[in-house]
Parts: structure tokens; C-alpha cells; sequence
């Protein structure tokens, strides 16, 4: 039993900020080190998880044998992870084998609420969660309005100093995105003329990449539609994208967030982007004015579950605290996810569709996107996922394996806070140039080819995951 004791002694030390982990585990006696570290080390991957459970069953109230949070830790660590506590029947073991059936059925609840399928995942999650606080603040320079070199020499004017980290007031361009900048978390930003006037734009890194694997070519004649277009971030950034050329029909279904995507829209000098306030799925894809659409943007209503602070309150819901309300919620997202891809694939001269989502969730995700790849639309337009080349090639993080085959699961892009974005999704559907003049797919590659920041963030996103 000392071994738990030590080891809970650690914890309560780090508690304490007494020292780094690898420093207090080298206080320990040598002879000891080696077995009481793993614990440690292994309880504190879990330590959000086995916190809750531990609360949950109540086990401190109940049992004034465990003297301390961080002693229950270790052992309901070893019973739910390890299969066994490591000691004789004392009667700490014994309180904490008095809850064992509780301890394990709340083991199973936290990680269906984390959507965790395994205890590895959960670890996985709760790692996740504490690099969320790592993601910096994305800020977008509009170029419709304004240029990088612009805005970089404006923030350094107003003290901020391109590139040191060590600085609080430090900034950087982004590595992958050509028109965005990146923040430590806590700076103030927003109150300035050039948030209000909409030359800048808070977006985050993941919830640019939509509008850049669509990649609308900048031509008078493109036609595109973005279907769920409030409050207006990726619209923008396809208008800019589009150097305001050619026309993008803007559909948003809710008529607040309509009114919000107005004048966003507005405020970002969005010249070529006509607001409708509409459901996607009420629209007829023969109807003329649809005709030449040849992009579809469709980043709909998802659980939201990517988004950080949202991640944190799914770990905290208790209105889903049943697993069947939590998977009839999925289900019931997943199904209309796959409605609008569906629709989207009846537009006539459709050539790529883009689907995105701010979800981590296989079942929003990939899928959604095996579905609509087995649909009867897409049998009957021949769309396929874009190949992995084709979308953002270099991005290292693709799809959750077993869901697709591998050439899609490599297809499909997700984002994660370990890339210092939020959780995210984004997939590329295609038609075979086959059943398309030459002259539109020739203008559709090349738009998608060209787009800024995908050709030089390319290499070096793959230098770094490398
Ligand atoms: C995830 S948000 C879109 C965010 C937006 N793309 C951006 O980057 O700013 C989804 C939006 O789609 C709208 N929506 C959901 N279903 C829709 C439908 N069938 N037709 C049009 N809009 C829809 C929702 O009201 C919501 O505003």
C-alpha cells in the first residue's frame, strides 16, 4: 500500500506546483521509482476522467479511509485500469472494493459522454482538452478590404512583434493559410476600426479550410452556393477567395441569423454574394437560377462537439448524461447532414461539393460522408471523394480509420486542438470530369489548384508533421 501513498504524495506535490512531474518523481527512492512513476504518470492521463468518477460514487464522502482526492486517484486508477489494487486486504483496499461495481458503471458513463469508445481514447480526449487552452486566436485579413502586409505593419505600429513567442504582445502569419494571423489566446483584440469596419475577421484555422478545399476559381462567370451560410465567415472568405467576382448565393434558413449574415456580409464589402433567406432543402436544383452553379459549400448544424468550449460542456452535460439521448441526437444530426449532401448532389452542373463540420464525431463526419457516397444521387451524378492530393494534400491529420475505405479515409481532413485548431471536418465530393465539359472542369481544377496559401503552407505543413 505505501506505493499508492507515494504516489498520491506526488500528485498532491504537483498539486502544490512544488516541482515539474520529471523532478518529483526523481525525489523518489530509487528502488521504488521506476513502478511508483508509471502510476503516476498513468493516473495523471486519466486524471479528468477518474476525477469524475471518483465524484460520482461518492467515495471520499463515504469512506474516511482515503484520506486525500489524489490517494483515491491512484487507487481507482489501478482497479479501473489495471484491473486489480496491488495491495493486501487492508482496509483502504477494502473501501475502495466496496464501490467497485458503482466505480465501474461510472467509468462506462464518462466515456460514452466523451464519446470514447476505449479507456485509450478517453486518455485521448482528456489531452485534447488540456491543449485546447493552447490554441491561439485566428484573426483573418479580409483582402477584400485589406492586405496582409498591411495588417502585420498596422499590429507591429501598435506594439505588437512579428514572430518572438516569448513576448505576451508576440504575432505570427500562419504556416498553412495565406491571409491569416495568429495571436496568443489572451490577446485583446476586437475594439479596434479594423474588426469593426471588417477588414479583419476572428476565424478559426480549421473553419478556413472549407472555403479553400472548394477553392471557387476568381472568374466572372463561377456560380456557387454557399447552403448554411450564417453567420457568415466562410461566405467571406469564398467571396475573397473569388476577388468578389462571379456571384455566391448565400442560404441561411434562420431569419435572425440571416439579418447577422447581412450585415456581416455588408461589413466585409462583399460585393458579389446575394443573402437568401432560405432553406436549403426547399430549393429546386432544376430552377434556372441555379443552373450554372457549379461549387456547393455545406457546412450545416452539427453537436458542435470540435469547438472547444463546447467540448468542455459535452464532458460536463448532464442533459445527455444517457448514452441513447446522446446517439439519438447524433443519429438525428447525421440524417439531415446526409439529406443536404444529397440535395446538394442534384444540382445539374455541380462539379464539387464541400462538407465540413465543427464536430469530432464519426457519425457526423465520416459516416455521413460513406452514406452519401452509397446514396442513390450519388450513384446517379457519379460523385466520388476528391483524392487525398486534391485536398489539402499535406495536412497530416485525415479521417478515423474503419469507417471509409483507406483511399478516403486519406481523402478527408480533420483538425484537432493537437494542431492547434479546433476539432473539425472536411470532406470533398467531386464529379468524374467525365460527365462535364472540358472548359468548366478545367476551370473548377485550376481554382482548386491555385488557392492562396495551399501551395507554400503544403510543404511546410508537411515538414512539420514530419
Ligand atoms: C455551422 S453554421 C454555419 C456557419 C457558417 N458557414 C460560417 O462559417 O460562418 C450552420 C448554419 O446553417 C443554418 N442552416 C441549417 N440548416 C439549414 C438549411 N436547411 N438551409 C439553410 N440554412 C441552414 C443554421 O441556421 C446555421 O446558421
Amino acid at each position: 500500500m505505501n506505493f499508492y501513498f507515494e504516489a498520491a504524495k506526488i500528485i498532491d506535490r504537483l498539486n502544490a506546483k512544488q516541482g515539474s512531474v520529471k523532478s518529483l518523481l526523481n525525489t523518489l527512492p530509487e528502488k521504488s521509482r521506476k513502478r511508483t512513476a508509471a502510476l503516476v504518470i498513468e493516473t495523471l492521463k486519466y486524471k479528468r476522467a477518474l476525477e469524475q468518477v471518483i465524484s460520482a460514487a461518492n467515495l471520499l464522502k463515504d469512506e474516511k479511509k482515503i484520506t486525500s482526492q489524489s490517494l483515491a486517484l491512484v487507487l481507482v486508477h489501478d482497479l479501473l485500469l489495471s484491473g486489480s489494487i496491488q495491495a493486501g486486504d487492508g482496509p483502504v483496499k477494502q473501501a475502495i472494493l466496496r464501490h467497485k461495481t458503482r466505480l465501474r458503471s461510472e467509468w462506462q458513463r464518462v466515456k460514452i459522454k466523451r464519446g470514447a469508445k476505449t479507456d485509450a481514447e478517453l486518455a485521448q480526449v482528456d489531452d485534447v482538452q488540456s491543449q485546447a487552452a493552447q490554441i491561439p486566436r485566428y484573426v483573418r485579413v479580409n483582402s477584400l478590404k485589406w492586405s496582409i502586409d498591411e495588417a502585420v505593419m498596422a499590429f507591429q505600429k501598435s506594439g505588437f512583434d512579428l514572430g518572438n513567442p516569448r513576448d505576451g504582445r508576440y504575432f505570427a502569419r500562419d504556416a498553412h493559410i495565406e491571409n491569416l494571423l495568429l495571436f496568443p489566446r489572451q490577446a485583446q483584440l476586437t475594439d479596434t476600426p479594423e474588426f469593426s469596419d471588417g477588414r479583419l475577421i476572428i476565424q478559426d484555422k480549421a473553419s478556413c479550410f472549407p472555403a479553400i478545399v472548394l477553392g471557387p476559381p476568381a472568374h466572372p462567370g463561377c456560380v456557387i452556393i454557399d447552403a448554411t451560410a450564417a453567420p457568415g465567415n466562410k461566405t467571406s472568405h469564398l467571396s475573397a477567395l473569388m476577388g468578389n467576382q462571379g456571384k455566391i448565393f448565400a442560404l441561411e434558413r434562420d431569419r435572425k441569423r440571416y439579418g447577422t449574415l447581412k450585415t456581416m456580409l455588408a461589413r466585409a464589402g462583399c460585393g458579389n454574394v446575394e443573402a437568401l433567406n432560405l432553406d436549403f432543402l426547399s430549393t429546386n436544383p432544376n430552377d434556372e437560377k441555379y443552373a450554372r452553379v457549379t461549387h456547393i459549400l455545406l457546412d450545416p448544424s452539427c453537436s458542435g462537439s470540435g469547438i472547444v468550449n463546447r467540448m468542455d460542456h459535452l464532458v460536463e452535460s448532464e442533459s445527455e448524461s444517457s448514452s441513447v439521448a446522446h446517439a439519438e441526437r447524433l443519429a438525428k444530426l447525421a440524417a439531415f447532414q446526409l439529406q443536404m449532401i444529397r440535395h446538394a448532389m442534384k444540382f445539374p452542373a455541380v462539379v464539387k461539393i464541400v462538407y465540413s463540420t465543427c464536430s469530432i464525431h464519426p457519425e457526423e463526419n465520416e459516416q455521413v460522408v460513406s452514406a452519401a457516397l452509397r446514396s442513390t444521387e450519388a450513384a446517379a451524378s457519379g460523385f466520388r471523394l476528391a483524392p487525398r492530393t486534391t485536398v489539402l494534400p499535406a495536412w497530416s491529420r485525415r479521417g478515423k480509420p474503419g469507417i471509409l475505405c483507406d483511399a478516403d479515409t486519406a481523402a478527408v481532413v480533420r483538425c484537432s486542438p493537437e494542431d492547434l485548431t479546433n476539432g473539425f471536418f472536411v470532406s470533398c465530393f467531386i464529379r468524374p470530369f467525365g460527365t462535364l465539359s472540358d472548359m468548366r472542369v478545367e476551370t473548377t481544377v485550376a481554382g482548386h489548384d491555385n488557392a492562396p496559401g495551399l501551395q507554400s503552407g503544403a510543404t511546410s505543413a508537411e515538414e512539420e508533421d514530419t
